[in-house]
């Protein structure tokens, strides 16, 4: 069984799917890190150099690798949803879990955090509404499940996930 964890930046798909990992003895697998290691190069070069349209091909080859494994914690990057080839991989390869989180945790969870090129701008609160009023639609089109990560700290997240998966 093939878990994917989806949702915006800061809901914890890195700090959750490793946690996952651990608690059900299964591989885990980082896309942005994956992406990385292949370009070797880090996401903002990435962007700075081949742009978000290069970082999202590098993104859909990872993913279309990736979610052909078995038995696996996948933690997606934030806009992993936007393209539809992204949402069939993990839709038919997988169970999806959506971290859903209010905008001021994804702000609160990401402000030390540099390598995010699509919140190195003067305000990152309203780039993080808009991309999920863009992109909650698309978690939801996908995901399985719904977990809310919202007054739970990464312990409790990971045990609802297994709740709601029934292990
Ligand atoms: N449920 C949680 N409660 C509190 N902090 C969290 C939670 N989940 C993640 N974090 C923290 O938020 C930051 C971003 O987490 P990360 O796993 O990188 O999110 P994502 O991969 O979804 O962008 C990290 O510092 C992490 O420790
Ligand atoms: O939301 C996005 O478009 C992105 C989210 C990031 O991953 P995290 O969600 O793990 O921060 C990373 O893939 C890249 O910076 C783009
Ligand atoms: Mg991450």
């Amino acid at each position: 069984m093939n878990i994917f964890l989806v949702g915006p930046m800061g809901a914890g798909k890195s700090t959750i799917g490793r946690l996952l990992s651990t608690e059900l003895d299964l591989p885990f697998f980082d896309s942005d890190k994956v992406i990385e290691e292949r370009a070797g190069a880090n996401i903002p070069w990435i962007f700075d150099v081949e742009g978000e349209a290069g970082f999202r091909d590098r993104e859909t080859a990872v993913i279309a690798d990736l979610t052909c494994q078995n038995n696996i914690i996948l933690a997606t990057g934030g806009g992993a949803v936007l393209k539809s080839e992204n949402r069939s991989y993990l839709k038919e390869r997988g169970s999806v879990i959506y971290l859903k989180t209010s905008v001021e945790l994804q702000i609160e969870r990401t402000r030390k955090d540099k390598n995010r090129p699509l919140l190195q701008t003067e305000d990152p609160t309203q780039v993080l509404q808009k991309l999920m009023d863009i992109r909650d639609p698309l978690y939801q089109e996908v995901c399985d499940h719904v977990v809310t990560t919202d007054k739970r700290n990464p312990k409790l997240v990971v045990s609802e996930i297994c709740r709601v998966l029934n292990i």
